[in-house]
């Protein structure tokens, strides 16, 4: 099913080197600075992971506490952002807010020069949480929340957030794992552009505030709540099949399925089908998830496409009440640990990103005056 390696989208061509992390380096395999992601989900949480791929090592047990205070401590928004914050309407896609939060507090918190480029890393990763519930509560509920809570991990304090009251130990490893498993991938379509941001030397939250609108899209991190978009329509299993069938008859694509680099399967799809399945037993559900085991099983049997690690974060997400908007700024919580990362590496040996083109234009011509054309 896969296409060949043309040119298009640059596919199978390096564009780079790293050290920060391998996709498919060893057939379906993901490793940050190489560590496997099935043993990060099993063994680490997202702050020591968070930590692996910014400063470049897992931390120990002090520099786990030092770096989980230091977060906590970050957690809080200027005046001026939550004004800008409060003046944008319910109606607008959470994705548009974290662009708009991270570029307003670019304004309040300029990274004068790269030399404080770990705090500002840093910053972005403790208030995204803030930004964006501070925006959900306000615009949906009317009540202006405190964003600073205890919660050691970042996926307990953003659902801490969200619902006013600290999540049951599931839900809170769930969002952890969640996190781990979007945390980093390479030279994906996001952390491209904030690389290419970054080769012209410009600042860390200009390079974020472009990724962001690299992954808002439904090809990339979009692809979330788009297959959460379709999965609710269905009201059972054999409902779920016969709509996708059809949808591949009549050449749709089908969102949290196919990779760009992975040929057979993702390995994060496993670990957060098995988390989906956990909180389905736990909610009593009895469609959403055999929905998406049938559409799952029918992508793979109709064309050989597989889940990505969008597709069950969908149901995942769902069962804990997050509402659907709010999906792909999850993603933007963990995956700035890898743009960052990636703008610190592309810094450290910088020349400006600039690929050639193949011209497919018309031949050289004379420019006719105005009265001929
Ligand atoms: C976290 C992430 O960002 S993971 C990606 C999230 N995105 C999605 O889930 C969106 C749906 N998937 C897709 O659009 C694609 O699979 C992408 C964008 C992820 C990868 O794109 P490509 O590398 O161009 O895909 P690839 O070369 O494997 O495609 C091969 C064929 O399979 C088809 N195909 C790929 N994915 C799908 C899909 N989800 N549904 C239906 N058909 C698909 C393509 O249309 C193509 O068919 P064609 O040759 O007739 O045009
Ligand atoms: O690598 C890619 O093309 C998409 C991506 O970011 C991911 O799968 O996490």
């Amino acid at each position: 099913m896969s296409k060949k390696n043309t040119g298009a989208g640059l596919r199978g061509q390096s564009a780079g080197q790293t050290a920060i992390c391998t996709v498919g380096a060893a057939g379906n395999s993901l490793r940050y600075r190489g560590y496997a992601v099935d043993d990060l989900a099993e063994n680490a949480s997202f702050n020591e992971v968070a930590h692996l791929i910014l400063k470049g090592h897992l931390p120990d047990a002090d520099e786990l506490a030092a770096y989980s205070a230091r977060l906590r401590a970050l957690r809080g928004l200027p005046a001026a952002l939550k004004e800008v914050l409060e003046r944008i309407p319910a109606s607008a896609h959470p994705m548009d807010v974290l662009r708009t939060g991270c570029s307003f507090l670019g304004n309040l918190e300029t990274e004068a020069d790269f030399s404080r480029q770990q705090d500002v890393a840093d910053r972005l990763l403790a208030a995204f949480p803030s930004m964006i519930t501070y925006w959900y509560r306000y615009s949906h509920d009317g009540v202006r929340i405190e964003v600073e809570t205890d919660d050691d991990g970042i996926g307990g304090h953003f659902l801490h957030l969200l619902r006013g009251e600290k999540p049951n130990a599931l839900h809170a490893r769930v969002m952890d794992v969640s996190l781990i498993l979007y945390a980093e991938h390479e030279f994906n379509a996001s952390t491209f552009t904030a690389r290419v941001c970054a080769s012209t030397l410009s600042d860390l939250h200009s390079c974020v505030t472009g990724a962001i609108g690299s992954l808002r899209g439904p090809l990339h991190g979009g692809a979330n709540e788009m297959a959460m978009a379709m999965i609710e329509k269905y009201r059972s299993p054999e409902e779920a099949r016969a709509d996708v069938l059809r949808m591949l008859e009549a050449k749709e694509k089908i969102m949290g399925f196919g990779h760009a680099v992975y040929r057979e399967k993702d390995p994060r799809n496993a670990i957060i089908r098995e988390w989906s399945r956990k909180l389905a037993e736990d909610v009593g559900d009895t469609v959403l998830f055999p929905v998406s085991e049938v559409v799952e099983k029918t992508m793979w049997e109709e064309k050989k496409l597989f889940a990505n690690a969008d597709f069950y974060h969908a149901s995942a997400y769902h069962f804990m009440g997050i509402p659907t908007g709010l999906f792909t700024p999850i993603f933007v919580m963990s995956r700035v640990t890898g743009w960052c990362a990636h703008v610190m590496e592309q810094r450290e040996n910088n020349r400006i990103i600039r690929p050639g083109a193949d011209y497919t234009g018309p031949d050289p011509r004379p420019v006719p005056p105005i009265d001929q054309r």
